[in-house]
This record gives structure tokens, sequence and C-alpha cells, in this order.
């Protein structure tokens, strides 16, 4: 078959992209001290519509965007209704029309009917080659999701050919997505055009310096405490666990590579953890944020492939890693990239990182060069195993890391494919590992599909249970409060490092923009943003060149920043296991963290008992108001509000005090897709 990806550098024209720092500087000169919201938007507006010209100018649609509807009254989240009036004033024509619209999506008011939002748009269905190319290849760049996909499209605009994604009207945030998918479906050609657009973007190469390879995460102060977490090992024949990294026997390579890292003892994860799989056994093991349970996998498969005297890598047209490490997210599957090049420092081990949003050839290439350690996203995973670059069969090792977060998105299917189809040992024939910090029921359940029966379950402290070095305040602050609230957080805060969780992208941006606005360096991360643009962002926070960083629920796992000392979580999460990984962003490694939550009543009922309960199982002080909710909260319970149970221990034990565990396999078909897991599949 013929592959295109080989021609993919040099020949596609880079796209105009109005950064978010672009834009806060064109939005300049700011009214000091606005909080007010008109003086944000009307700015943006404006470069909005000057963005918008230059769209048009390019592609000469400009009328694609007059006619919208006015917004339907109701919520803004936090965002008040002036900021929109201020968008409708703007007089450039089309273009003010543009930015009410996402506005209007910022809040909740869109969906409910200002008549755009999901739909066709401009005449093409939901399946659309777009929409196919990203749910397979998981890594459909932006284009995709503001131009042609069914999750906001300008529904009221059929065959106005305009092409504009959101993001334009977005006042230029994000991607210039929509400059690259011109509505026009054939090229002179005739070829479809509404394929993606190739993404080129390459990512700047890893470290090569070993100081900057073994940074060390500093450890604080209570490290130590972690030794009095309570374990729990279930299944048959327990390997016994390690007290230090001595115990566990790894070669010499490992054990400097380990304090060259700082590790100076293992974490209870890890005490158990390295023992179960050097033992050859299948494992699933939760244990809370932040404590180490990238190390608990990749040093004993280090090991292991050590032992097994791992053929050195090499470049070959086929590759066959003997480790796959799947996770949901581009950013913590790089991460765990570096972790294992860092681990694996100075052996003939070459780990190598596919994640959508980068150019597949550059990532096809690496690959080629010689590959053992095959870390990647989902959808680019199976992309690349699809073009035949990448054999299954030599696989002894399947990791599946924030496993819950993979199963319960609704993309169980490419899971199974993955596991199943082309040429992956059987489950028999291979180890497989799962991690997380929460593994509901269900969840756990449908996992034991992918592992051997007696796979053992690994629990440290309780399943599900925030991590008990976080500071947890749980604020009633309502929507339209939520700004001024987050202004006076953060003066208090200052420059310390600090996460902010919404509930959509288009919040992000907003909120972004406006903290700017505020004098407060912030950058963003979502979904909607490019590749580029996304590590950008988790560069400038990591530096604290912008303390501040907006996020949506793409970054609420696993990511492992130093310094980060507050999480708030200006909307909460819809699921209490998206809280637990979300505040998990700070209090890491010992080290201890804050994170304050706006409750507002009007929306988070449904998580008020499950967050009562966390919060009292961290030993946190829960307020009377929310204890009062939780009570009055009919008919939700000690579970997820999406009807997950909550496992307290591993869910065999709940079988009528059957201990056979190896009999038990059940298959429960789970999927949801809440509202924070709208930057879902990678
Ligand atoms: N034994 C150890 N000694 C010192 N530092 C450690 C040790 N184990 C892990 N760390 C460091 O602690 C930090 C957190 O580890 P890691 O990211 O693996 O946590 P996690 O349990 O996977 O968290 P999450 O649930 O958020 O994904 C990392 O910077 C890691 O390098």
């Amino acid at each position: 078959m013929a592959e295109d990806w080989d021609a993919e550098f040099g020949t596609e024209p880079t796209a105009v992209i109005p950064s978010f720092f672009d834009m806060a500087g064109l939005r300049s000169p700011v009214k000091e001290g606005a909080i007010n919201g008109n003086q944000i938007f009307e700015s943006k507006g404006s470069e909005a519509a000057n963005f918008g010209k230059r769209c048009s100018n390019t592609f000469g649609n400009s009328t694609g965007f007059g006619g919208f509807g006015k917004q339907g009254s109701g919520d803004g989240n936090g965002f008040d209704t002036n900021s929109s009036y201020i968008f409708e004033k703007q007089p450039v024509a089309g273009f003010a029309e543009t930015t009410t619209v996402n506005e209007s999506e910022f809040g909740s008011r869109v969906v409910r009917g200002c008549g755009f939002g999901r739909g066709n748009r401009g005449g093409f269905p939901r399946s659309t080659p777009q929409n196919a190319i990203e749910k397979a290849s998981g890594d459909g760049p932006p284009v995709g999701r503001g131009s042609f996909s069914a999750r906001r499209g300008f529904a009221n605009h059929p065959g106005d050919g305009s092409g504009f994604s959101s993001s334009c009207g977005r006042g230029g945030f994000s991607s210039t997505s929509g400059i690259r998918a011109p509505w026009n479906s054939t090229d002179s050609e005739g070829n479809n055009k509404n394929q993606a657009p190739k993404v080129t973007y390459v990512p700047p190469p890893p470290p090569e310096e070993e100081s900057a390879i073994f940074a060390p995460y500093q450890t604080g102060i209570n490290f130590d405490k972690y030794d009095e977490i309570l374990v729990d090992v279930s299944g048959f024949n327990v390997p016994s666990a390690i007290l230090t990294f001595a115990e566990a026997h790894l070669c010499e390579t490992l054990n400097k590579n380990i304090s060259k890292a700082g590790y100076l003892k293992p974490t209870p994860v890890q005490k158990h953890g390295v023992p179960i799989v050097l033992a050859g056994r299948d494992l699933m093991a939760c244990a809370q944020t932040g404590s180490g349970k990238t190390a608990a996998f990749l040093l004993p498969i280090l090991e292991m492939l050590m032992r097994g005297d791992v053929a050195a890598s090499q470049f070959k047209e086929l590759q066959e890693p003997e480790v796959v490490i799947v996770a949901p997210t581009r950013e913590l599957i790089n991460q765990i990239y570096l972790e294992a090049r860092k681990f694996s420092f100075g052996t003939i081990i070459r780990p190598v990182v596919v994640y959508g949003g980068t150019s597949t050839g550059h990532q096809i290439r690496q690959v080629l060069q010689g590959c053992n350690v095959l870390c990647g996203t989902p959808g680019r995973l199976l992309d690349i195993i699809s073009k035949g670059k990448v054999g299954l069969s030599k696989v002894q090792f399947l990791v599946l890391d924030e496993a819950d977060r993979m199963l319960d998105m609704g993309f169980e299917p490419d899971m199974r494919k993955l596991v199943t189809a082309f040429d992956m040992p059987s489950k028999q024939n291979r180890q497989t590992l799962m991690f997380s910090a929460t593994f509901p029921e269900e969840i756990q359940r449908m996992a034991a599909d992918f592992m051997k029966t007696d796979y053992l379950f690994l629990a440290v402290g309780q399943v599900g249970g925030a991590c008990g070095d976080v500071h947890q305040t749980i604020l009633q602050v309502d929507q339209y409060s939520k700004r001024n609230k987050l202004i006076e957080i953060l003066t208090n805060i200052g420059i310390e490092r600090t996460m902010v969780f919404v509930d959509t992208k288009r919040k992000a941006d907003f909120l972004a923009a406006f903290l700017c606005q505020e004098n407060f360096p912030t950058t963003s991360i979502h979904g909607d943003r490019e590749q580029r643009e996304r590590e950008q962002a988790l560069g400038d926070f990591r530096s604290g060149k912008c303390p501040v960083l907006v996020a949506t629920a793409v970054a609420a796992r696993g990511l492992d920043i130093e310094h980060v000392q507050h999480v708030i979580n200006f909307d909460l999460p819809s699921t209490i296991d998206e809280y637990v990984h979300r505040i998990g962003r700070t209090g890491r490694c010992g080290n201890v963290g804050k994170a304050i939550s706006f409750f507002d009543s009007n929306t988070d009922l449904r998580i008020a008992r499950t967050l009562v309960k966390v919060l009292s199982d961290a030993q946190q002080e829960v307020p009377t108001w929310l204890e009062e909710f939780a009570f009055a909260a009919y008919g939700t319970s000690y579970h997820n509000p999406l009807g997950k149970v909550f496992a307290s221990v591993d869910s065999r034990k709940g079988l009528g005090g059957n201990k056979d565990f190896s009999s038990y396999e059940a298959n429960l078909p789970v999927t949801y897709a809440g509202k924070d897991h709208e930057d879902a599949w990678e």
C-alpha cells in the first residue's frame, strides 16, 4: 500500500496560527484593572473581527457568518452576559455574530436553543470522513472539531460554504483550523478535501543531557508517611513486597538510574508492584495520585527485558516491540515515555512515543529506528500498527495506564481492537498491567477480560480515595460569582503555580484570556488547541513563565508537574474520580498541596454525596452546607453520579465471599461521556 506520510514534510504551508499569546498581545492595550467582561471581550471581539477578515480574505467566504439567532437566556457558567452583548455590537460584517456564537457556546446556552451547536453544518452529515478519521486515528487535529465535527459546528448554515471553525469565532484563540479546511469537498483533481489535513508538527526532541533526563522531583515532607498507608493485595500466591530497591535485585544500570533519579526508597505501590511484575503476574494496581505508579511498572518491565536478553533495537521496516504502553492523553504518554527513557538510560532498550497531533511520518521514522518500548495514545497507536510498521507478536508486556479512563469513555471497542486484533499475543501469553488511582467496579470487571484470571489486585490506601497530602476546600460559589472569587484567590496565591479546571474547552480559552487581562500570566490546555500550543502551554507552566494553567479534563490525569501548589476547580467535574485525579495534580510525591473547588448548587448537586465521602475519608473538613446538600441529594448515593459503583476493594471480593477469583470473568459494557470527558480520546 502506498504510504503518504513520507510526503508530509515541507508540503503543507504553515497556517497562520494566532497563538494564545499573540492574541493576548493583540488585544492590548488592556484597560488596567478591568474585571468587567465588556472591556475584555470588546477588544477580543474586535480582534476576532480582524482575524475573521484575514480568514475571509483567504477564502472569500465572509458571508457565511451572518444570521445567527439570538441566544437563549440562561446560565453563562460564571461569565456574565454582558460580554456576549458586546460581541453582538461589533460592527464588522459577519464576524461580530461569530464571536457572539462562541460566547454563547461558552455557556450552556448554546445547547439549549440558539440554533447552533450540534447538527449538520453546511450540509455535512455527522459521519463525515473527518469524523471517521478523528475516531479512527484518534489524532484528528482541531480542524475537524472546529470545521466539521458534530460537536460544535454552525448548525444554522446549510450549504453556506463558510468553512470557518469555531476557533475563528472564538476570537482567534486556539487553532486556525478553519483556514486549513475549506468546505469545498473536492479539489480540482476530484480528491476529497474533507480529509483531515496532515499534521506536520514535530515535537522538539527530548533532552540529551543527563542532568535534564534525571532532573529529580523533590520529594516532600510527607514522603515517609506513605509507609503508613494500608496496602491490600488480593489474589493467590502474592509475592512478598520489597522494602528497598536493592531487594528487587535489579541490574546495575537500572539501580544506577534509580539513584540518579533521586529515588532513595520505593513507595508502597513500588514495594508491592515491582515484585508482582517481576514474578510474571498480571496486575491491576490502584494507588493514590502522585505516589509513583509509573516507576512501579517501568522498573520491573525494564528489568525483565534486561534479564531476557532483549535484542538491541535497530533500524527495521517492521518493528516488534516487547512492551506496549497505552495512556489516554498525549501529554501523559509523553511523560511516561520520558520516564522510560530515564530508567532505560545506558541500556540497549529503546523507548519510542507516538501520539496524536504530531506528524505521523516523523513518528513512524522514530519507530523504525528501533523500538523496544512503544508508548502511545490509543488512536495513534492503532494508526501506526495499521500501517504495518509495528508488529505485536513479540509483545511481552501490555500496560494500560489510567486504565479506567481509557475504558470508561465509550472507546472500549478501540481498546479491544488493540488487545485482541492484529498479532497481539493472547492474555495468557503476555503480561497485562493496569494502573490508576481510581478503579470503579464495572471497569474492574471489564478489565478482567484483558487479564489472566489469576491477576493480582493491589490497592494502596482506599481505592478511588483522594491523596491525603492535598488540603481540600469546598466553597459555595454560584456561577456568576466564580470569576471574582477566582481573582480573589489568585491574588492571594501570588505566583505559586496553580491549575484551574473548567468544564469546556471554550471556557478554558475565555477564562485564560480573562486572567491574562487581569494581569495573571496564564496559559491554557485543552483538546482544541494544536499540539504545539499544548506543549508550549505545558512548558510555560512548568517553567513558571505562566504560573496559571487553565485546563479541561485533558490535564486531569497523570500529569506530573513539579511545584504545583494549588488546584482550583472553577467547575466541579461530573464524576468523583475526575475530582480525585484533578486535585492529584498537587500534593505529589510527599509534597503538600491545596485544592479549592467552587460548588454551585445549581449544577453540582449530583456530586455532593460522593464529595462528602471523599472529603471525610481523607480527613478533610466537610462544610455543613455541603452535608445538607448531600443529604438532600435524593436519588444519588455513594456511587459515581453516572451510575458506576465505587470500588473500595478488588471487585472479585464482592462475589458472595467466593474466594475463587479465577472463576470470575464478568463483562459489563460501560459507556458514558460526562461533560468532563469532552476532551476524550486522543
Ligand atoms: N521512590 C520514589 N522516590 C522519589 N520520587 C519518586 C519515587 N517514585 C516516584 N517518584 C516521583 O514522584 C512523582 C510522581 O510519580 P508518578 O507520576 O509515577 O505518580 P502516579 O502515581 O503515576 O500519579 P498519577 O496518579 O497522578 O498518575 C514523579 O515525579 C516521580 O519521579
